[in-house]
C-alpha cells in the first residue's frame, strides 16, 4: 500500500475505495474530514450509501456527543449533527461545513441535532476491524487528523456487497483501491502494541529456556514465547507454533504438532539459540470447540480443509501480525523460519519480518495423521514431500 500515493490522492480531492473483503464484503469511499469541500462531498454521495464521519469514540465523548442506543455492538452510531452555520444541513456544501467543524474539534454546542452528518465512534483497530476503525488508522498513516468521511458504495440495484461494481466505480472515477488487510499490515508495522512484561527460567527436558509473557494490546490473547541462548545475533532461528492442545499436550496422533514442537525445541537447542512463539491459534484459528467439530466431520472421511469450510470457516484463519509484533518486542527483525507452511512465510514478509531462510521442521508421520498431512501438502501447499514420500 503506497501511503504517499494515497496522501497525494486525498490532497488532490480524490477519495479512495477501501474494500473490506473479510468481514462485511462491502467497500466504502474514504476521505479526510479536514479536507472536506462541496465537490468532494458531491462525489462521495455518488456512492449512494450513508455519509458518515468516523472519529475515535473517546474523542466524540470528550466533545460531548452522545451515542445512539444500538441493539448490537456492531455499528457505533452517535447522534447525527449539522453545524449551526450549515444552512439546511443537507447540501454538499452544508455537509462539508459540518464535517470541517467536526475535524477542527468543535464540541457539540456548535451543532444542532438531529442533523444530516452521521457520526461513528471508532473503538480501535485492535478491537474491531470495521470501516470506521480502518479509516481512522488510514488517516493517521497518511498524516491527517483522526477523522474520516466514509460512505458505502452501492451498485445500480442498491446492493452494497457487489465488490466487482465497486472496482468498476473506482476505475471509472480514477480512485485508488486499498484493502482491509493492507491497512492492518501498515498499522501493524507502524504501531508497537505488544511489549515484554516478564521473563522467567523454564527448565525443560530439551534444555533450559526463558519463558516470556507480553502485554498484548494487539489482539489481547495470551501468546507466549520461549527463548534459548543469545538471540541478539540475527538471523535468529524462530518457530512460530500455533497452539494444538490435542497434539501439544494430549499426545494426539491425529496431527504432527506435538512431535513437531519437540523437534523444534531440540533443533533450537542444537543451534544454541532460537525462539519459539507459542500462539493461541488453536485449530488454525477456529478454536478447540470447532476443531473437535471438524474432527467429527473428519471421522466420517472429510479432509481437514473441507471440514473447516463445511463449518463455515476458511481453511486457515490465522494471521501472524501478532508474531511480528512479538518478535519486534524481543528486538528481532531477521529470522530463520522453522516451518513447512508457505503462508507463514508470506504473511511475515507483509509484516516486514525479514526471513533469511526457511528450514523444514517435521513432526512424526503416523497412520492417524498421514491423510491430514497429505491434505495440507496437496491443498495448502505445505512442504511435506520429504516425510510423506515413504
Ligand atoms: N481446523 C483444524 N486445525 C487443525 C487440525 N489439526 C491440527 N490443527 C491445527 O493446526 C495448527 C498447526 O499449527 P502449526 O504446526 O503451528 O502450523 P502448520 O500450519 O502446521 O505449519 P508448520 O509451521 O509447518 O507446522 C494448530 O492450530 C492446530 O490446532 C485439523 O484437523 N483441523
Ligand atoms: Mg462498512
Ligand atoms: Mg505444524
Ligand atoms: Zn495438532
Amino acid at each position: 500500500m503506497d501511503i504517499a500515493k494515497i496522501r497525494k490522492a486525498f490532497l488532490e480531492g480524490k477519495p479512495v475505495v477501501l474494500i473490506d473483503d473479510k468481514r462485511e464484503m462491502e467497500a466504502d469511499l474514504i476521505f479526510p474530514s479536514e479536507l472536506a469541500n462541496a465537490s468532494v462531498i458531491n462525489t462521495m454521495i455518488d456512492g449512494k450509501g450513508m455519509l458518515c464521519v468516523a472519529m475515535d469514540e473517546h474523542t466524540l465523548f470528550e466533545k460531548g456527543f452522545f451515542k445512539l442506543p444500538s441493539r448490537n455492538s456492531e455499528t457505533n452510531f452517535f447522534v447525527p449533527v449539522d453545524h449551526f452555520d450549515a444552512g439546511t444541513g443537507i447540501s454538499a456544501s452544508d455537509r462539508a461545513k459540518t464535517i470541517r467543524a467536526l475535524a477542527k474539534g468543535e464540541n457539540i454546542n456548535a451543532f444542532r441535532y438531529p442533523g444530516h452528518v452521521h457520526l461513528l465512534g471508532g473503538v480501535g483497530l485492535n478491537k474491531r476491524q470495521g470501516h470506521t476503525e480502518l479509516s481512522l488508522e488510514l488517516m493517521e498513516l497518511c498524516g491527517f487528523s483522526r477523522s474520516a468521511i466514509i460512505i458505502e458504495i452501492l451498485d445500480s440495484h442498491g446492493n452494497s456487497h457487489n465488490i466487482d461494481f465497486t472496482k468498476q466505480h473506482a476505475k471509472k472515477n480514477g480512485f485508488l483501491i486499498i484493502t482491509r488487510n493492507q491497512v492492518i499490515q501498515e498499522y501493524t508495522k507502524s504501531k508497537q502494541l505488544v511489549k515484554v512484561v516478564s521473563i522467567a527460567s523454564l527448565p525443560t527436558k530439551f534444555g533450559t529456556f526463558q519463558i516470556v509473557s507480553f502485554d498484548n494490546n494487539y489482539d489481547f490473547l495470551e501468546h507466549t514465547a520461549i527463548i534459548y541462548g543469545d538471540i541478539s545475533k540475527e538471523p535468529v532461528p524462530v518457530r512460530i507454533h500455533s497452539e494444538c492442545l490435542t497434539g501439544d499436550a494430549l499426545g494426539s496422533l491425529r496431527c504432527d504438532c506435538g512431535s513437531q514442537l519437540q523437534n523444534a525445541m531440540n533443533y533450537i537447542k542444537s543451534q544454541g539459540r532460537g525462539i519459539i512463539l507459542y500462539l493461541r491459534q488453536e485449530g488454525r484459528g477456529i478454536g478447540l470447540r470447532n476443531k473437535i467439530k471438524a474432527y467429527h466431520l473428519q471421522d466420517s472421511g472429510m479432509d481437514t480443509v473441507d471440514a473447516n469450510i463445511a463449518l463455515g470457516f476458511p481453511e486457515d484463519m490465522r494471521d501472524y501480525g501478532v508474531a511480528a509484533q512479538m518478535l519486534r518486542a524481543l528486538g528481532v527483525q531477521r529470522i530463520i523460519l522453522l516451518s513447512n507452511n508457505p503462508d507463514k512465510l508470506s504473511q511475515l514478509k507483509h509484516y516486514s519480518i525479514i526471513v533469511d531462510e526457511t528450514r523444514n521442521v517435521f513432526g512424526e508421520v503416523t497412520p492417524h495423521n498421514h491423510f491430514y498431512l497429505m491434505t495440507k501438502m496437496e491443498k495448502m501447499g505445505h512442504v511435506l514431500k520429504e516425510v510423506l514420500k515413504k
